[in-house]
């Protein structure tokens, strides 16, 4: 057996179990081969890497003492914990969890019982030892539910044959039994699983039918030697899971055939679940099932996760245990950043800081909700990692939480050669501090660090910068000023979170080091630096590019005048107003392009200009013209400007459509191409002249788009006047949607694959959209995508 670090958040291993009684004289060699590296194992000569591999030798106290004893720790300082066993039927997860009430003592002990055990014998410990910060009373419970046929049933309750929740219900836990000494445990784990629905099957005579989850719930509630309270609550859910099989194999038919399918659809949600939180989805598929619903809080990137995949040594449960060993896998990619979320939750409890008017947990939540892969490594404050800053913002930590947080942070930080911030963890304010600010900010204020960097946010040591802070030190509360406030109660609420989370990330731009000048200055004198500025502006741009606010509206918002927010001079050659007389384009789709390409275009912000370029692309391909002749004629830089190094998605992006598109053209010519010929072709401005096969693809496909679209072109030549040259162009996009293809309807600005594919999917459901009012309705738009849309097309 091997190891991995303790401060993994993500742990993976794999158990092998015993050949079973009926194999045992088959004398059939087992399909796992075992690498002289410990974390290394071989099934049909392939390698598959984990954290733990765990041989059928393996014993129940060695997979407590390595997987689980580490968790317990964890849930002792705070954090929520999830230990999760996947695997085939048969393969032993019912075994090692516990949950099969006949291993309840001797050796085959599993691991709900002897992570009950751990937990009171070290309250006794903690109670001898006088070191630790005194836990003043801990309170455990536990609850024991199952998940079958899609329903929650809790094996605990009285009634427990009537499901508590189904699905499209959300679970928000089955009753708790308040545990004090290890024979109550012993008691509900053993009605607990008396009350599982189980089957014997061809794989496994006492085969679980259904999802187990048991949760330890843990509350401490500590008193430090000046009797202030802080509490710690944490959770941690040991998970076995019903066995994924084949129905084919387990031979069942009726009830048992729907608890397969029902069992298998629960396992696929939670490998869909852990592939999106891999991928760093900002939507994950909790709903897809009502495992995957229920486990929605411990299955995140707040928690620590084991995974115990189970496998069969058997051969003919091959395919089964390389699904498994896949699936481990995958969620070996997991990199999870948990927190101790449960103090920051409790904080709200305390009267004193509810009396503040903006809360505290969105930003956690925003904090903690950016900590997707992506995201994860920095957040926007200083560059201090996402964890160190959630973990700093913690505070009356019991000594040896603290010591954690600063042991995490060192180690991160050592390990990713960032500057040294173990004085940020450090310094982490106490109850004491906090009853006497008891104010929001107290949570941001953390020491300044040596180096004078940054990271000193705290407001009431700053000047207030024009008017965005009203700073009361009388009264002992810091706010926004009045004038945001006013502001922020028009903001959706939406926006408002963001609005205040955005503030916040930023504050430390706005208010500098309170300099000597700046000291005698009156709050709105204060001048604002040229980083200043930009930051102020971005800020802005970000919160109020949606929002109903007048646009005169920043000024105030920022008590200052409007040439703070005055735009650069247009650069200069960058993007020109169309030519007069050019030869290359007819007037009438000069008048086209310049009306839709020009609609809305800031031409003096690099961003929009080069979402104006892209545009300008899909325009000239509606319009049927080269797009080099709309670069001529309106000096469009060929490529979009370099904003920053990150720039290049752009790029990427549209080097992989031309290539869709050629392989599409190649597709539409009738040969199948192999991707080195597909690289071979020419651009499809190429294209058109040098292959006469491409040629006549080219032809097909301009012919059906232009059809629909001169007839836009040609009715806004026509007429002169503007409101009819409108109502016509809206005609014509109109009957684009009508009449065009899945290829056509993504011509249009704002329409991509899906959603062309969602609004032919409407028109086949309730035939043709007779006016834009039918097309607005749409289920297909979502959020301001209609607007969006119809701003980009200049529908309005
Ligand atoms: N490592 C092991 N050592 C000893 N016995 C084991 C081991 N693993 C499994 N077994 C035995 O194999 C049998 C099946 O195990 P178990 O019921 O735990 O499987 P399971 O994966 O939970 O199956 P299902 O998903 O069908 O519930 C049990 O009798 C158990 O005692």
């Amino acid at each position: 057996m091997s190891n991995a670090s303790d401060n993994c958040a993500v742990k993976i291993a794999v158990r092998e179990r015993p050949v079973r009684q009926s194999l045992i004289n088959s004398k059939e060699s087992s399909v796992i081969g075992y690498h002289p590296n410990p974390n290394i194992l071989i099934v049909e000569e392939r390698p598959f890497t984990f954290d733990y591999v765990l041989s059928p030798e393996v014993t129940q106290a060695q997979v407590f003492e390595d997987l689980i004893k580490p968790l317990v720790k964890k849930l002792k300082l705070g954090f929520n914990c999830t230990a999760l066993a996947y695997g085939q039927t048969g393969t032993g997860k019912s075994y090692t969890m516990g949950l099969d009430s006949t291993n309840i003592e001797g050796e085959h002990i599993g691991v709900v019982p002897r992570v009950l055990k751990e937990i009171f014998s070290a309250e006794t410990q903690d109670k001898d030892n006088t070191e630790n910060e005194p836990v003043f009373k801990r309170e455990i419970s536990a609850s024991f539910i199952e998940i079958y046929n899609e329903k929650v049933y809790d094996l605990l309750a009285e009634n427990s044959s009537e499901p508590i929740i189904a699905k499209g219900f959300r679970y928000t836990g089955g009753s708790r039994k308040p545990l004090t000494d290890i024979n109550e445990c012993h008691a509900i784990l053993t009605q607990g699983s008396k009350n599982r629905h189980v089957r014997p099957t061809k794989m496994n005579s006492q085969s679980s039918r259904s999802h187990a989850i048991f949760t330890i719930h843990l509350r401490c509630i500590l008193r430090n030697t000046n009797g202030e309270e802080s509490i710690i609550s944490s959770c941690m859910n040991l998970v076995d899971l019903a066995g994924s099989e084949g129905v084919r194999r387990t031979g069942h038919q009726g009830v048992a055939m729907s608890e397969g399918v029902n069992i298998n659809q629960g396992l696929l949600s939670i490998g869909k679940v852990l592939q999106a939180m891999t991928m760093g989805s900002k939507v994950i598929p909790y709903r897809d099932s009502v495992l995957s619903s229920v486990l929605q809080d411990s299955l995140n990137l707040n928690s620590y996760l084991t995974l115990l995949a189970c496998i069969s040594p058997h051969r003919e449960d091959l395919s089964e245990t390389l699904s498994t060993l896949r699936f481990a896998q995958n969620a070996k990619q997991l990199k999870n950043t948990p927190q101790i979320n449960s103090i920051i939750a409790d904080i709200k409890k305390n009267a004193k800081i509810k009396q503040t008017p903006y809360k505290i947990k969105p930003l956690q939540n925003n904090i903690a909700n950016r900590a997707t892969p992506l995201k994860r490594t920095y957040s926007a404050i200083n560059g201090m990692p996402v964890k160190s800053v959630i973990k700093s913002n913690t505070f009356c930590t019991p000594k040896k939480q603290r010591a954690e947080v600063n042991r995490c942070n060192q180690t991160e930080i050592t390990s990713s050669k960032r500057p040294k911030l173990s004085n940020v963890a450090m310094n982490l304010p106490n109850m004491a501090q906090l009853e006497s600010t008891h104010n929001r900010e107290s949570l941001f204020n953390r020491s300044s660090d040596s180096n004078g960097s940054l990271l000193s946010l705290n407001i009431s040591s700053s000047t207030a910068v024009d008017g965005l802070v009203n700073n009361n030190h009388n009264k002992g509360n810091t706010n926004f000023s009045p004038v945001i406030r006013k502001y922020m109660t028009e903001l959706e609420s939406g926006l408002e979170k963001k609005f205040i989370d955005i503030l916040q990330r930023n504050l430390h731009v706005l208010m500098p080091p309170q300099t000597p000048a700046a000291a005698t200055m009156a709050p709105h004198q204060t001048p604002l630096t040229q980083s200043m500025r930009q930051e102020i502006k971005s800020i802005m741009k970000e919160v109020l590019q949606d929002s109903p606010i007048k646009a005169n509206a920043k000024c105030q918002l920022f008590n200052t005048s409007e040439d703070m927010f005055k735009v650069p001079e247009v650069p200069q050659g960058v993007l020109h107003p169309p030519k007069t007389s050019s030869p290359n384009m007819k007037s009438d789709e000069r008048v086209s392009f310049t009306e839709t390409f020009f609609a809305g275009v800031n031409t003096s912000d690099k961003k929009d200009l080069n979402k104006s370029i892209r545009r300008s692309r899909r325009i000239s391909e509606r319009f049927g013209i080269a797009h080099s002749v709309i670069e001529n004629e309106f000096q469009i830089p060929s490529e979009p400007i370099n904003e920053s190094s990150n720039n290049t998605s752009y790029l990427r992006r549209s080097s992989r459509r031309s290539v869709l598109q050629r392989y599409a053209e190649k597709r539409n010519n009738g040969r199948l191409t192999t991707h080195k010929e597909l690289d071979e072709i020419p651009a499809k401005s190429e294209t058109s002249t040098k292959t006469p096969n491409n040629k006549k693809a080219n032809k097909r496909l301009k012919d059906n788009n232009n059809s629909l679209i001169s007839q836009i072109c040609n009715s806004s030549s026509t007429s002169t006047n503007a409101k009819s040259r409108l109502s016509k162009h809206r005609k014509g996009v109109l009957e684009l949607l009508n009449k065009g293809s899945l290829k056509e309807i993504q011509i249009l600005p704002m329409i991509g694959q899906k959603k062309a594919f969602q609004i032919i999917t409407q028109r086949t459901l309730h035939g043709k959209f007779k006016t834009w009012h039918q097309v607005e309705k749409l289920p297909v738009w979502r959020g301001n995508e209609w607007q969006r849309f119809s701003e980009a097309n200049c529908l309005v």
